[in-house]
């Protein structure tokens, strides 16, 4: 006999877990002597947190939740047995039969997340006009040519959208600014280019609802009278160029991309660019060098963007969920967006959960609730069992937060008030067994790495503050070391030209600053290899 099983993402970049349920499920396989081919799944299923586990046997296909290598042989047994009772360890698929694929109502932990973004995901054929059509989709758009363009951009700044990117700047005062300059040709660049270190909601939009970031590109043109838009897409994400190109493709053939679209005087075309994964290109100067066809250096601002940005012309650059998030609002109005939040951070963030965590995945909200309750409710514990120590939020240029600071409630401002950032919405669980001095000195040595090389408080600074840290972790002189550390991120924060040197210093600082106890450890940990060899 055999099967097919589809994993929600491919098998060499699962998330920590999926590697042992795919060996899990190849051993069972193997024991019960079945063929078994794994594929990648593409875009179904993406609703559930990871792993999950989809078959296709010769009778239909059938899909679990959440599954962990320990539930594989029960999932077997339920296919192969269906009277027998299995038993599914508590917390996982909460159900022993199979779920029907595309309801996300039976899924509890979806019950409880406000999913405006990942509304469709998993529920409709991603590249399909007509499920699009039968799922709200293009209302906003019909929406916006009813209006003028100054009343779509009033939408968008009343809704409090703000960029979800990193930098969380209004996206309605953005898209002012190129909507009041007169220039011959302005664009709408999408940043796909997703960097940060455990992130991947924007590969999800674009993998399960990529019309809705079409959606939502053409109706920013629309809004800032710019009739061609680029969406910058990194490389490693083969399966969303695929799908969005298909997407693509398919908005043209119904007449919603090109010119006259829906029959208006409206014209907007649309393009998907590859990067060639650098970390740098996701900052929007070097964004803008690369997608002119050089080398992805950041570029003095002023000018912004929305005034000489691609080709000198005014342009929109906007995070992917930024784009995402405009359909609803011009379908729903911007008080429906609005009225989700709080304080300044209105609407919703899917966060991302990733690191050591039993279930990792997308968890979409409304900002409010602690970073505690998110990765309680959402994470199921550490996967190794050990408590969890410390948490960093917002990519690699986020601080690491410790136990104290979970109370703090996932939105913009609190997080800065707490030294920390929200980012793109990544959250990275470590348990107790992390170094966070090697994790002090990793995020120097990333900025080592992806430096664009530009200014010399980066290039330089992250360099010499490797250096440092590692007589800081070797115990040469800690306290003076410390003390020039801490100089040497105070120059990169004010010296640097863009948020790759200037916030390097914030997981470097908050690790040392919250996990001082780790520097004795350490150092006797390095005393000890020095003894053995
Ligand atoms: C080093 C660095 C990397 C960045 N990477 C990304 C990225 O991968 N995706 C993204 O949307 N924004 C990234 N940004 C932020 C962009 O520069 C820019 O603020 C964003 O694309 C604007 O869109 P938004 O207003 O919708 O957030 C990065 C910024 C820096 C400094
Ligand atoms: S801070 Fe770093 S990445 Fe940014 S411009 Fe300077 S050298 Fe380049």
């Amino acid at each position: 006999m055999s099967m097919k099983i589809f994993l929600p993402r491919d098998t060499t970049t699962l998330a920590l877990g999926g590697e042992k349920v795919v060996k899990a499920i190849r051993t069972e396989a193997d024991v019960r002597g079945l063929e078994i081919e794994l594929v990648r799944n593409g875009s179904r299923g993406l609703f559930w947190l990871e792993p999950m586990l989809e078959v296709q046997t010769q009778n239909g296909r059938i899909a679990y939740g959440p599954v962990e290598a320990s539930d594989v042989a029960a999932i077997f047994d339920e296919i192969f047995n269906p009277g027998l009772d299995s038993e599914l360890s508590e917390g996982n698929t909460g159900d022993a039969h199979p779920l029907a694929l595309g309801n996300p109502e039976e899924i509890p932990y979806l019950k409880n997340q406000q999913r405006l973004t990942f509304a469709r995901a998993g529920i409709t054929d991603p590249v399909s006009i007509a499920d699009y059509l039968a799922h709200d989709g293009f209302k906003g758009l019909e929406n916006s040519l009813a209006l003028n363009s100054q009343a779509i951009v009033d939408e968008v700044k009343a809704s409090g959208l703000r960029g979800r990117g990193g930098a969380a700047f209004p996206t309605g005062i953005k898209w002012q600014t190129v909507h009041d300059c007169s220039a011959d040709q302005k664009y709408i660049v999408c940043n796909a280019d997703e960097g940060d270190s455990g992130t991947f909601a924007d590969r999800l939009v674009m993998e399960a609802d990529p019309l809705m970031l079409v959606e939502g590109m053409i109706i920013a043109g629309v809004a800032v009278d710019a009739t061609q838009g680029y969406i910058y897409l990194r490389s490693e994400y083969p399966v969303a160029y695929q799908i969005m190109n298909e997407a693509i493709a398919n908005a043209y053939a119904a007449g919603y991309l090109g010119e006259h679209i829906l029959g208006s005087d409206k014209t907007f075309h649309l393009e998907v660019r590859l990067g060639a994964a650098a970390y740098i290109c996701g900052e929007e100067t070097s964004l803008l060098e690369s997608l002119e066809g050089k080398r992805g250096m950041v570029r003095f601002k002023p000018p912004l963007p929305a005034i000489e940005g691609l080709f000198g012309k005014p342009t929109v650059v906007n995070n992917v969920l930024s784009l995402a998030a405009i359909p609803f609002i011009m379908e729903k109005g911007s008080q429906a967006y609005a009225d989700y939040g709080m304080g300044r951070s209105r609407g919703t963030l899917p966060f991302q959960l990733t690191g050591n965590l039993k279930q990792g995945g997308l968890v979409e909200l409304a900002f409010g609730p602690t970073l505690r309750e998110l990765v309680d409710n959402f994470g199921g514990g550490t996967e190794t069992g050990l408590p969890m120590r410390a948490i960093q939020v917002g990519g690699p240029l986020g601080a690491y937060l410790p136990a104290s600071q979970w109370d703090t409630p996932l939105d913009y401002e609190a997080f800065a008030a707490a030294g920390a950032v929200l980012g793109h919405g990544g959250v990275v669980v470590f348990d107790e067994s992390v170094d966070m001095t090697e994790q002090a000195r990793f995020s120097m040595e990333f900025c080592v790495a992806e430096s664009c090389g530009k200014c010399t408080p980066c290039r330089i600074g992250s360099t010499r503050g490797v250096e440092v840290i590692d007589k800081i972790r070797s115990g040469n002189n800690v306290a003076a070391n410390l003390a020039l550390l801490d100089d040497l991120c105070d120059t990169m924060i004010d010296g640097s030209l863009c948020a790759m040197g200037s916030m390097t210093p914030i997981p470097v600082k908050s690790a040392f600053k919250y996990f001082s106890e780790d520097i004795a450890l350490a150092h006797a940990s390095s005393l000890a290899q020095t003894e053995t060899q």
